[in-house]
């Protein structure tokens, strides 16, 4: 059953609709977990290790793997924080983005429908995740780019994994909203994470981050914010969990954007639900440079409902936090996932965060996603001969 977030009203599972037919607002899929725990034990590492709480057919799966990333405890940052700290690097699924754990959902739920034609409007990562799981699945893909706005190593996915590719003259939001139309005149199935079945791959990271802590919650869950999707996927799968007493308590839910694109942490500031759309969002985390994030209502009521927080970074901060973080603990990630890196450094200097939280960053996209981001950060590489002595005398004499 598909169900209205605001009004309530139902819609059955095999209706294409991605927004309530009464009142306009978003939809989310309801699943209430009745298996024990023991169930998932001893089963491959990937995110169907959860099939009996997600609402497609298993047996008709599209994957590529996804799920089933890496957990990494991270001591020396932890220590410099003096908080108790885990990453889930998100940019180790099949394409390089927590985007894939949405996409074999959604494009199973393609599957089951018999549609021909998916599409999506991104900022990068949606698409490259499309296009993959959409030749995997046989179908055509269509993806709206913002023009010159979108990092080379997703621009390149897409358009390698063969995906009809449009560079539209206008920001994300507008590419969303010509996208949608179409999906609207049924001319493709729609996957971006309005589509709530999306969500439902993207709640397992959720379920990975408490059951990877022995069935504990952590304090608090921090991620970056762009369209909204998945900070309120990641609450619905804990609640999920929380529900089927699998888990005791919940985490704090807290979402970071960057400060030229942050109307959820805008509302946030204000107490409101009523989130303000930011005209011409701008920063260098491209994934997250959005204005109206579709999901935001349910991304404040994660936020609101979990005793957590929404907070804004700039650029530099999130450079910063991305150099920290592949310095100190090796981990690489793109501009945007840094963004919740930055914000946890941001938190406990204001004292937000406590002395001791065990906290959970999760990391979106991998690195070599924005390549040139990462190059211009860096001193150029030492040019020398093939001369051993040239070689020794600059290294040695450092
Ligand atoms: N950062 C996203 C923007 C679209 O988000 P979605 O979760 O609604 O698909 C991207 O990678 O395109």
């Amino acid at each position: 059953m598909i169900r209205c977030v605001s009004c309530g009203e139902e819609y059955e599972d095999e209706e294409v609709i991605y927004n309530c037919k009464k009142c306009g607002s978003v939809l989310e899929v309801e699943v209430e977990v009745d298996v024990p725990k023991t169930t998932f034990d001893g089963r491959r590492d990937n995110l169907w290790k959860y099939k009996e709480c997600l609402p497609v057919d298993a047996s008709k799966r599209v994957s590529l793997d996804e799920g089933g990333t890496p957990f990494c405890k991270c001591d020396k940052l932890a220590k410099e924080l003096g908080i108790d700290l885990y990453v889930k690097v998100e940019g180790s699924n099949p394409t390089g983005s927590f985007k894939d754990r949405g996409m074999t959902i959604g494009m199973t739920k393609a599957m089951m429908l018999g549609v021909d034609t998916v599409g999506c409007a991104s900022t990068g990562n949606t698409s490259a995740s499309l296009a993959a799981y959409a030749a995997r699945a046989g179908l055509r893909c269509a993806v709206f780019l913002p023009a010159g706005k979108v990092a080379l190593g997703k621009l390149a996915q897409a358009m390698f994994h063969g995906a009809e590719v449009f560079s539209i003259n206008g920001n994300f939001d507008e590419a969303l909203e010509a996208m949608t139309q179409l999906a609207r005149e049924k001319h493709l199935y729609l996957l971006n994470s309005i589509n709530p079945f999306r969500l439902e791959g993207q709640k397992t990271i959720g379920y990975e981050i408490v059951h990877d802590l022995g069935w504990e919650a952590p304090d608090r869950i921090i991620l970056p914010v762009g369209n909204a999707g998945n900070i309120s996927a990641i609450w619905k799968g804990v609640s999920e969990f929380h529900r089927a007493g699998f888990i005791d308590d919940l985490p704090m839910m807290t979402g970071i954007q960057a400060e030229g694109a942050c109307p959820i942490a805008n509302a946030f500031r204000d107490k409101t639900m009523d989130m303000a759309p930011v005209e011409n969002p701008e920063t260098i985390a491209t994934a997250i440079r959005i204005g109206a994030p579709v999901s935001y209502i349910k991304a404040l009521r994660a936020i609101y409902d979990s005793n957590g927080l929404a907070e804004t970074v700039s650029d530099e901060e999130i450079l910063d936090a991305q150099k920290l973080l592949a310095r100190t603990e090796g981990i690489g990630v793109e501009p945007a996932s840094a963004a919740s890196i930055a914000g946890l450094k941001k938190l406990v200097e204001q004292g937000d965060i406590d002395k001791g939280e065990r906290v959970v960053c999760v990391v979106t996209g991998h690195l070599l996603k924005d390549p040139n981001t990462a190059i211009d950060a860096c001193v150029d590489p030492v040019q020398v001969d093939a001369d051993i002595d040239k070689i020794k005398e600059i290294l040695l004499n450092k």
